[in-house]
């Protein structure tokens, strides 16, 4: 498969390698790291082990790489703007498009510019950093779940799932995209928000009983959010224990969000918290807890 990644940082360049080490046809849009990787390849460090890529095809323009088969977005989402001239230059008549960016509306913003029809979304439980350019740190499982954008047979989604497996991800498909990206909000909304705003990793939010249960509450809005949207099947309050129990075994854990503020970036705020509140109000559930986070963190970042 001809594939290009757009948005080549902790997430794109970790599935991309892994793509083109299974023998995909991987073609990186590069930025901070062309100059690295066009001299010494790519390196992975990876808790399933380390591996590098002494030749990648990395480029500095979508223009570059041309027509392909499939492009997988893991810009931040602070960078939707940029989707149109991005990716219009990779596409053509059978192109798929996959994010697996975190938050609400990604999918939505793709179908807008480039129908519908082509849009597959992903949510990944990975826990990959950066490192120096041309490196990448992958810290965590790695799990995706794709599904559709829209309704329609899972069989394309399938042969998408069937090639990250062959690439060693561990990666399934769902019928209901909705629920699986709230889900994950259910995690990305109180730590990517509390550990952005103390500037602590996850260990140290759960340490303290304070803030442990303000976690607990904080998901239960998101789930009562999530529950309101007309998903196939409910998501159970157990979920916070899942979840819980999930960054229990983190340790010490950065979420991107919180690295985006210690090195000055845009945080994934819209995304992340305003799309899922305004999701909500939609439905008449309100999120206080939520929202209260969503205005610290813009205050502070402001
Ligand atoms: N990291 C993770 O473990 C996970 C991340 N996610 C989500 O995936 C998405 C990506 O996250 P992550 O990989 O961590 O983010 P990064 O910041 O590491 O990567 C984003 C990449 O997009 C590139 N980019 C931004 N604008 C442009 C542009 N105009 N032209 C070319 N490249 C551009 C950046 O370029 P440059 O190289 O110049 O910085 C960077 O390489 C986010 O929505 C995140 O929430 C989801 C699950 C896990
Ligand atoms: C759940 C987790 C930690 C794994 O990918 C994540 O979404 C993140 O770091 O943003």
């Amino acid at each position: 498969m001809r594939i290009a990644i757009v948005g080549a940082g902790a997430l794109g360049l970790y599935y991309g390698a892994l793509l083109q080490r299974s023998g995909e046809d991987v073609h990186f849009l590069l930025r901070r790291d062309y100059e690295a990787i066009a001299g010494n390849g790519l390196k992975v460090f990876s808790i399933n082990g380390d591996f590098t890529l002494p030749h990648v095809k990395g480029y500095r323009a979508p223009e570059e790489i041309g027509p392909m088969d499939l492009v997988l977005v893991g810009l931040k989402t602070f960078a939707n703007s940029r989707y149109e001239e991005l990716i219009r230059p990779l596409v053509e008549e059978g192109t798929q498009i996959l994010t697996l960016q975190n938050g609400l509306g990604n999918e939505e913003a793709l179908a807008t510019l480039f129908g519908a029809e082509r849009i597959i979304g992903g949510v990944a439980f990975l826990c990959s950093n950066r490192g120096e350019p041309g490196e990448v740190h992958h810290l965590g499982a790695g799990r995706i779940i794709l599904g559709e954008f829209l309704p329609r047979d899972t069989g394309r989604i399938e042969e998408l799932a069937a090639m990250f497996r062959q690439a060693g991800v561990d990666c399934r498909t769902t019928d209901d995209l909705k629920r699986a990206r709230w889900e994950k909000l259910v995690w990305n909304i109180p730590f990517n928000g509390l550990c952005a705003l103390l500037q602590q990793p996850v260990n140290l939010i759960l340490a303290r009983d304070v803030s442990r249960k303000l976690v607990r509450g904080i998901m239960l809005e998101v789930i009562a959010g999530a529950n309101a949207q007309g998903l196939a099947t409910f998501i159970a309050d157990g979920y916070v224990d899942d979840m819980l129990e999930f960054t229990d075994a983190m340790g010490e854990y950065k979420p991107s969000m919180e690295i985006d503020r210690e090195e000055g970036r845009p945080l994934e705020i819209a995304a992340i918290f305003r799309t899922p509140l305004a999701y909500g109000a939609r439905e008449g559930i309100a999120m206080p807890r939520v929202e209260m986070l969503a205005t610290l963190l813009e205050q502070a970042t402001g």
